[in-house]
């Protein structure tokens, strides 16, 4: 049985993060993301002026899927599309021998622009996956027969190299007992409910967060509005529509955000929710928690993500979601 485990560096401000995939004979810096099903990168098919400094695959070792196709455009209105080709993907040393790899023959600038980052692999679920006319299945659904554990984990870092494991749990990257909940897959998202929250030393958590989906894809936390507003109310932040969102002071007094998830509280510090300067230098940082306007449901991005360990387990039969504290 296959088990491995592979770093996820962070980009500035942890805005994203890339860990190393062999593709055939092609060596790239992907993005894994919980919160998309497709596994696409830059290629030798992807026009020269929009894959300036991105390292490429070479479709050439892959078998091509005669007239299959991909196409995908995220909420930030980024997107990408191409074609699809059947090669080997090894990942921390699992391999994958036959894995759908999306090849962008048209890649939109948001992605060109961020030289770091040579495509994505999804590792949502492969019913979410945009290739016509035959779906096919993430990195993990392709591994998992394979795999000690029908599972994976994450364990991102506030400006520092984070990891990704499959098939085992790493214990030693978690303090005290894990919490499981059950997770909804019917959106293709690892979807799960949140109890209630607190601001700060405020210990009565109150209101309830509600269906949220774990996503190391997206950077921020996006809650309910009201939750969102109570937040900033407590930490001296205002909506700025100029910036396009909640911002705060930069200086270190940011109060903590505290989530109920299975019964037990989670906290996200008031540092890694003073986000970035709003331009370099500056003392006024955008936030780390956004109101979730327009998206229908809360996204529990890399903010909350790196305040804990997380395992995607579907080991059990029905998916289920595990946290820890690290
Ligand atoms: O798409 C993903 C995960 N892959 C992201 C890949 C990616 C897209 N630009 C990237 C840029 C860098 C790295 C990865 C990505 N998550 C989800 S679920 C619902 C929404 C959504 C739906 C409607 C409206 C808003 C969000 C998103 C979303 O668009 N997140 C990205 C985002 C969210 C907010 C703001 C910006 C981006």
């Amino acid at each position: 049985a296959q088990s491995g485990t592979v770093a996820a560096d962070p980009q500035q401000y942890d805005q994203a993060y890339l860990s190393p995939v062999t593709i055939g004979n092609s060596q790239l810096m992907l993005d894994f993301d919980t919160g998309s099903a497709d596994l696409w990168a830059f290629s030798n098919e992807t026009p020269a002026s929009e894959s300036v400094g991105h390292a490429k695959y070479d479709s050439s070792t892959g078998t091509e899927l005669q007239g299959y196709s991909w196409s995908i455009t995220y909420g930030d209105q980024s997107g990408a599309a191409g074609n699809v080709y059947a090669d080997k993907v090894v990942v921390g040393g699992v391999t994958a021998t036959k894995q759908a790899v999306e090849a962008a023959t048209s890649i939109s600038t948001s992605f060109s622009d961020n030289t770091d980052s040579d495509g994505l692999l999804g590792l949502a679920f492969s019913s979410i996956n945009t290739v016509t006319p035959k779906q096919q299945t993430t990195f993990f659904d392709t591994v998992k027969p394979t795999l000690a554990k029908a599972l994976f984990t994450c364990d991102l870092k506030q400006g520092n190299a984070g990891s990704y494991t499959f098939g085992y749990i790493d214990t030693s990257k978690y303090t005290g007992s894990v919490t499981y909940v059950p997770v909804d897959d019917s959106q293709g998202f690892w979807s799960f409910t949140a109890g209630g929250y607190s601001v700060g030393s405020d210990n009565a958590t109150s209101g309830s967060v509600g269906v949220s989906i774990a996503d190391t894809g997206t950077s921020l936390l996006y809650l309910p509005a009201a939750v969102a507003k109570a937040y900033y109310a407590k930490a001296g932040g205002k909506f700025d529509n100029q910036q396009g969102g909640y911002t705060l002071p930069c200086n270190g007094n940011a109060p903590d955000f505290n989530v109920a998830i299975g019964g037990k509280t989670f906290v996200v510090p008031g540092s890694y929710i003073a986000y970035a300067p709003i331009t370099s230098g500056s003392q006024t940082c955008f936030g780390g928690i956004q109101a979730n306007t327009g998206i229908g449901f809360n996204i529990f991005g890399d903010v909350f993500l790196k305040a804990v360990y997380a395992i995607f387990d579907v080991s059990q039969g029905a998916p289920r979601l595990g946290f820890a504290a690290q």
